[in-house]
């Protein structure tokens, strides 16, 4: 297996408790609260625009023509088609515009996206890739298995298009690159340099699970919104 898809089984246990946590598990069953998913879309709406920064700075790092224009693609693709699901659901709740850019990002969420900016300042174009890869890979893995996990109540479900979202096809496809790019980009790293590469993956996956439990429990700030 190559070094990029052996990843997933460096952070087994934190995927695995990611996917089982309860705010993904009560999304597939679509038994969630909807204060907890109010929650975690503002939430995840500053977390996304954050997040994009992070591609911008991975440009500053790359010559290469494809590299380049993958990069932009998937910035697109956050900011746009994944933007859609969350522009969706904000209408759904009746949240206006206002309500959106009055909210202020929770403590944790400000931790996370730092510590993602952090490393694609500090570190190369590789460590810069893995920072961000659990966010794209366990999406994907997560709406896939809930897609079939729940597939009798799907119809019914109120986060039906979240789910939709993130099994599709076109998301799969928008990051299937980074798998050649980051075993492509390791190819002459030393044994120490690949450990610090995977240690960035590892806790990008436990960031991620910490997020699911900052919205299931909507944690509060000292900040106020
Ligand atoms: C906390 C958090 N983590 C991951 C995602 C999912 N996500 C963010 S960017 C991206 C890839 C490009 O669209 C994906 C899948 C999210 N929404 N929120």
């Amino acid at each position: 297996m190559s070094f990029s898809r052996s990843l997933k089984q460096k952070a087994i246990k934190v995927w695995e408790d990611g996917y089982n946590h309860p705010f993904v598990q009560e999304l597939g069953a679509g038994t969630l609260h909807k204060e907890k998913f109010k929650f975690y879309l503002l939430q995840d709406y500053l977390y996304l625009l954050e997040y994009a920064k992070v591609f911008a700075m991975a440009m500053t790092k790359a010559d290469d023509e494809k590299m380049l224009s993958n990069l932009s693609s998937i910035t697109k693709a956050t900011l746009v088609d994944e933007m859609k699901v969350h522009h969706l659901y904000m209408k759904e709740f009746g949240i206006s515009e206002e309500e959106v850019k009055s909210v202020k990002a929770s403590l944790f969420n400000r931790t996370y996206t730092a510590n993602m900016q952090a490393i694609s300042l500090k570190g190369d174009l590789v460590e810069t890739l893995v920072t961000v890869f659990p966010c794209a890979w366990t999406y994907c893995d997560y709406g896939k298995r809930l897609k079939e996990q729940y597939k009798d109540n799907l119809e019914d479900n109120f986060y039906k298009s979240w789910i939709e979202t993130y099994s599709g096809s076109d998301f799969e496809n928008s990051f299937e690159w980074f798998y050649d790019a980051i075993d492509e980009l390791v190819e002459n790293k030393s044994d120490k340099e690949l450990q610090k590469i995977e240690d960035i993956f590892i806790s990008s996956v436990e960031f991620e699970y910490m997020f699911w439990e900052m919205a299931y429990n909507k944690q509060m700030s000292y900040i106020k919104d």
